[in-house]
């Protein structure tokens, strides 16, 4: 969360006019409610139901950007299919740069809930890291560096 997927993934696309697709939002679309909504009545294990859903379908388009949610990568069905269909590149923030770009937005169940933010994000990291690694085509440093010049690198790799 906070790592930069939605933003970067839409300009990346807008660059190389590519469709950009966010499992998020196209949950969203779907189901004419909101994420926070979606764990509230169904709890992470409902969202997480509907992602893999959701990434099943998307990974099967071509010529498409796919954002994921952050959590997408705990699923081994996500993984094969990110990894088997897709050039997967990792946006690597560290926690202290997550709350930072995750401090204001409210839209992130997990970050809403009670407990410290920042216990949360490491919890997270800690679990993901590895996940994310062992599918990564291309790890990218975030911390500190605008979206306009993570998009430039991607562009530099791809070709
Ligand atoms: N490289 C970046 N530098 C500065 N701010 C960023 C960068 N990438 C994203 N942001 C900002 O951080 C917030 C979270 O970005 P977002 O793309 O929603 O992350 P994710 O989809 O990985 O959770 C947004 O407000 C966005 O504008
Ligand atoms: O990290 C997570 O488990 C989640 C990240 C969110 O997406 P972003 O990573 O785009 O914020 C969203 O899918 C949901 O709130 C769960
Ligand atoms: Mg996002």
């Amino acid at each position: 969360m906070g790592a930069g997927k939605t933003t970067v993934g839409r300009r990346l696309a807008e660059r190389r006019q590519l469709q950009f697709v966010d499992s998020d939002h196209e949950i969203e679309a779907r189901t004419g409610v909101d994420i926070p909504y979606i764990f509230e009545r169904e709890g992470e294990a409902g969202f997480r139901r509907r992602e893999q859903q959701m990434i099943a379908e998307l990974t099967q388009r071509r010529g498409i950007v796919l954002a994921t949610g952050g959590g997408a990568v705990l699923d081994p069905s996500n993984r094969n299919a990110l990894a088997g269909n897709g050039y997967v590149i990792y946006l690597h923030a560290s926690v202290d740069q997550q709350l930072a770009r995750t401090a204001r937005a409210d839209n992130r169940p997990l970050l809403k809930a009670a407990g410290d933010r920042r216990e949360t994000l490491t919890r997270l990291f800690v679990q993901r890291d590895p996940l994310y690694r062992e599918i990564a085509d291309l790890v990218l440093i975030t911390d500190g560096r605008h979206a306009k010049s993570l998009v430039a690198e991607i562009e530099r790799h791809v070709q």
